[in-house]
């Protein structure tokens, strides 16, 4: 359990912001492919990554890749790619997020996978890939974009390469062109347009690569700055015209009384005027929803949201779990049609909250600001090694005062 005392004056700056662990994730499996001898600066600290280090070079059987669901799905991919057989695991969470359709369109390829446990879902067993049978895939891209990056960056190696066709509605669509834009600073040549992506078959070509900061925990710093009654809050390494979708939430956090601005090389965010109410579709920024959440329900901005489906299948249920936790300081969020929700703001907050984390790490990370508010405890706090295994030191180093029981 995390406790922290409420601290309404936050000024200065979160130095152990973490990399990203999607680019750097991304980063990890083209080098592998590229022969593996790049410099690669700034990888992450963040569990995620770090498990991707170890294990895409891991000549072991079994890989136990945790709760991590984009090391689960890129390695699934390149185990099959490189005929290495495999048993890819992970936490009781991991063996509830659906691999069927990477593993359908694999198997389309030409690998040989079985499920060891249940249909569609973690452990996988890769046996071999049997040769290439086709070059062109049709996918579902309202699951998760993470196949289809899977799938994309396994393409130059494919005999054949590959054309994937985007079936339906696409999520999380800027995570795709990341992967477009990763690949091509490794020579690869990709072209992604509407929902078509083309991949030649082609070498990669070794290039140094620096991994920018993470935007999606930078958020948690926007919302402390939303919340707090001073801020002044410096974020380094951050980069304004970004690989990430998830920079986006300047423009959200704009709305909702935090301004962002370069300054010296860093992004400083000040507080400014908000709105009432707020519109926002994450489809293209899942990983916001709950940061965006808390500060709306915490500042009592009404909120109309859409685009949250695959907020059921991330670390934990996150419509659950956001759901149960903001009740305790008066939110509530409605889900309207299977499209839209409500969330309606809270009239009076506590003196103080405990907050379930779910083993999700931004439950954890979302709820924390409200410190600014009101006493907070939070419950299981390592969950944030995930993606950001300094974030509560850094919260120290703001002068939050924080006891770990
Ligand atoms: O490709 C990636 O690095 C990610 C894609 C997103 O997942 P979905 O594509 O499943 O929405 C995001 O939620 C996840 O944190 C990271
Ligand atoms: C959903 C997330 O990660 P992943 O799907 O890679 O486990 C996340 O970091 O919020």
């Amino acid at each position: 359990m995390i406790q922290l005392k409420q601290t309404n004056v936050l000024k200065g700056t979160a130095t152990r912001l973490p990399a990203s662990k999607s680019i750097a994730n991304r980063a990890l499996i083209i080098n592998a492919l590229a022969g593996g001898d790049a410099e690669l600066h700034n990888l992450s600290d963040a569990n995620d990554t770090q498990l991707m280090l170890r294990l895409v070079n891991s000549k072991d059987a079994i890989i136990d890749v945790e709760d991590a669901g984009t090391t689960m799905r890129f390695l699934t991919a390149f185990f099959s790619a490189t005929n290495q057989s495999k048993i890819l695991t992970g936490t009781s969470r991991m063996k509830e997020r659906p691999i069927g359709i990477l593993v359908n369109a694999l198997r389309a390829l030409g690998v040989v996978i079985n499920y060891p446990e249940k249909d569609g879902y973690p452990p996988i067993e890769i046996v071999k890939f049997e040769g290439q049978k086709t070059n062109h895939i049709n996918i579902r891209g309202d699951i998760s974009s993470q196949f289809i990056s899977a799938l994309m960056m396994i393409a130059p190696a494919l005999p054949q390469g590959l054309t994937l066709e985007l079936e339906g509605k696409i999520g999380s669509r800027p995570y795709i062109e990341m992967t477009a834009s990763i690949m091509r600073h490794f020579g690869a040549s990709v072209d992604f347009t509407g929902n078509k992506v083309t991949v030649p078959h082609q070498a990669y070509k070794s290039a140094p690569f620096t991994v920018e900061s993470d935007w999606s925990a930078a958020s948690y710093w926007f919302a402390f700055t939303a919340l707090a009654k001073e801020a002044e809050i410096l974020l380094p390494r951050l980069s304004l015209n970004s690989l990430q979708g998830d920079s986006v939430v300047v423009q959200i956090m704009d709305q909702l009384g935090v301004q962002a601005k370069m300054e010296n090389g860093m992004l400083k965010l000040t507080k400014k005027a908000h709105a009432s109410e707020i519109t926002w579709d994450f489809t293209h920024c899942p990983d916001l929803a709950q940061t965006i959440a808390v500060v709306c329900v915490a500042k009592g901005i009404k909120g109309n949201f859409t685009g949250l489906e695959s907020l059921r299948i991330k670390e934990t249920d996150r419509i659950a779990a956001l759901q149960n936790e903001l009740k305790k300081i008066g939110g509530e969020l409605i889900e309207i049609d299977t499209e839209h929700w409500t969330l309606i703001p809270s009239k009076q907050l506590p003196t103080h909250a405990s907050f379930a984390t779910y083993k999700d790490h931004r439950m954890a990370m979302a709820f924390a600001p409200l410190v600014t508010l009101m006493d907070v405890a939070v419950d299981k706090g390592d969950v944030v090694r995930k993606s950001y295994p300094n974030y509560w030191n850094d919260l120290k180093s703001f002068q939050i005062p924080l006891t770990e029981s």
